[in-house]
């Protein structure tokens, strides 16, 4: 069967797909939720001028021959502003953060003033210095996180700041695992002759959850079509359902059987990319299927090309990843016919060039040197072979 090219198979993943619904959620929940909406300052910040300083608001004409004697009249506190007017020759204690008074313009630090009682002293000063005029940070209405924004530890403050409570966020997909094979047991298990470890099912969450989504592992379905149906039948109300393993063409690779019984529409069945070839995608009722083949990286790379961009979709995002420009750091052969992902690890120059090295095995199966890589280089099918120096495309690697 003619494979199909990854720019194809990821057409046919994303088509008809649409972002989940919007819910609200209280801003302590909103770390890596995706924003539905653009979202506006709903106040101005700084609300007024404010000092940035521990001192003495003062007017700029009072100190601009030194030393200057003036008269303290009050005190600003931040959450307690001083509620007068600074008059010439006249002063007011501020403390950082606190409104300045009508009158003053400037701000002298407390090291550069001495106190007696009611009159202080200035010694140095800078007309117009330590003020933060209002709306430095930003104003009302301004719109300052996008739709499609994820958020992270500075954008939850920035949305905080802007006085929102609650934020509008799409659904997390609901993403359901299913690890299949007669020889893989969980982690941490007496591993007997031939069994090996569930290791892809952990890094698929961990790419799920680290992207906004809700992973469920279904656990491990034994080779058999029955046991495979069964799992299957849970799936219906995930968004989508990975699969992991039993995609290649052996007898016990039953994996899209299963799925084409309960009903599956494929949307492919194999890929022109390596690792990743046995790759397969359809729909199940609402679900998305996405059929992983067992090797791990081949999983991993696979859910890199194509499950994040549907959960991007999902999430209301711009699914399509844009490669970034690299430079080789070490030759590369020829690539054969399919697109190649090659791991790959990164040093950075000066300017921010990133060079790239591409890892000495790239044999699927290897998972610590997945770890270990940083990026995946992209290889055109028939990619000619090229020097070191050549400019590339890469996919960084996150988690
Ligand atoms: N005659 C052919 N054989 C194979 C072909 C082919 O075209 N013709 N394709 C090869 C390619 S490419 C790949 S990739 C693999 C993928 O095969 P499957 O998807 O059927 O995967 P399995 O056979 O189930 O497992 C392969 C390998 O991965 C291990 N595995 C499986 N699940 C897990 C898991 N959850 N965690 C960790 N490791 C897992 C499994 O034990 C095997 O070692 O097929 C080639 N064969
Ligand atoms: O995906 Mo297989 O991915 O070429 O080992």
């Amino acid at each position: 069967m003619a494979l199909i090219s990854v720019e194809d198979a990821l057409e046919r993943v994303l088509s008809g797909l649409s972002p989940l619904e919007v819910e609200r959620v209280p801003i302590a929940q909103a770390h890596g939720r995706v924003l539905a909406e653009d979202l506006a300052a709903t106040l101005t910040q700084p609300p007024f001028d404010a000092s940035a300083m521990d001192g003495y608001a003062v007017r700029a004409a009072d100190v601009a021959a030194l030393p200057a004697t003036l008269a303290l009249i009050g005190e600003s506190a931040a959450g307690a502003r001083f509620d007068g007017i600074v008059g010439p020759g006249q002063t007011v204690r501020i403390f950082t953060g606190a409104p300045v008074p009508d009158g003053a313009d400037t701000v002298v630090i407390q090291e550069d003033t001495e106190a007696f009682g009611d009159s202080v002293l200035v010694k140095a000063a800078v007309a117009g210095r330590h003020i933060r005029p209002e709306g430095q940070d930003f104003m009302e209405g301004d719109v300052l996180l996008r739709r499609g924004t994820r958020f992270g530890a500075r954008t939850v403050m920035l949305a905080a700041a802007m006085n929102h409570a609650e934020l509008p966020v799409r659904r997390k997909p609901r993403v359901a695992i299913l690890s299949t094979g007669d020889e893989i047991v969980p982690p941490g298990s007496m591993i007997g002759p031939d069994q090996i470890v569930a290791s892809v099912s952990y890094g698929i969450a961990a790419l799920v959850d680290s992207y906004g989504g809700d992973s469920l592992d279904l656990g491990v379905a034994r080779d058999d079509e029955g046991a495979l149906a069964q799992f299957i039948a849970r799936v219906a109300d995930a968004d989508v359902l990975v699969t992991i393993g039993g995609a290649s063409v052996g007898e016990r690779d039953l994996v899209a059987d299963a799925l084409a019984r309960a009903g599956l529409q494929m949307d492919f069945a194999k890929v022109a990319m390596r690792p990743g070839k046995p790759a397969f995608a359809g729909r199940l009722g609402s679900t998305r299927v996405l059929g992983l083949p067992g090797n791990p990286v081949s999983a991993f790379v696979c859910a890199v090309v194509f499950l994040l961009p549907m959960l991007r979709g999902l999430l209301g995002g711009n699914a399509s990843v844009v490669p970034q420009q690299a430079t080789l750091a070490s030759a590369l052969p020829e690539n054969g016919p399919r697109q190649g992902y090659q791991r790959a690890t990164s040093s950075f120059a000066d300017d921010g060039t990133r060079h790239v090295r591409v890892l000495s095995s790239q044999d699927s199966s290897l998972m610590a040197a997945l770890a270990h890589a940083d990026c995946l280089i992209v290889r055109a099918p028939h990619a000619p072979a090229v020097p070191e120096g050549t400019k590339v495309l890469v996919l960084p690697l996150a988690g």
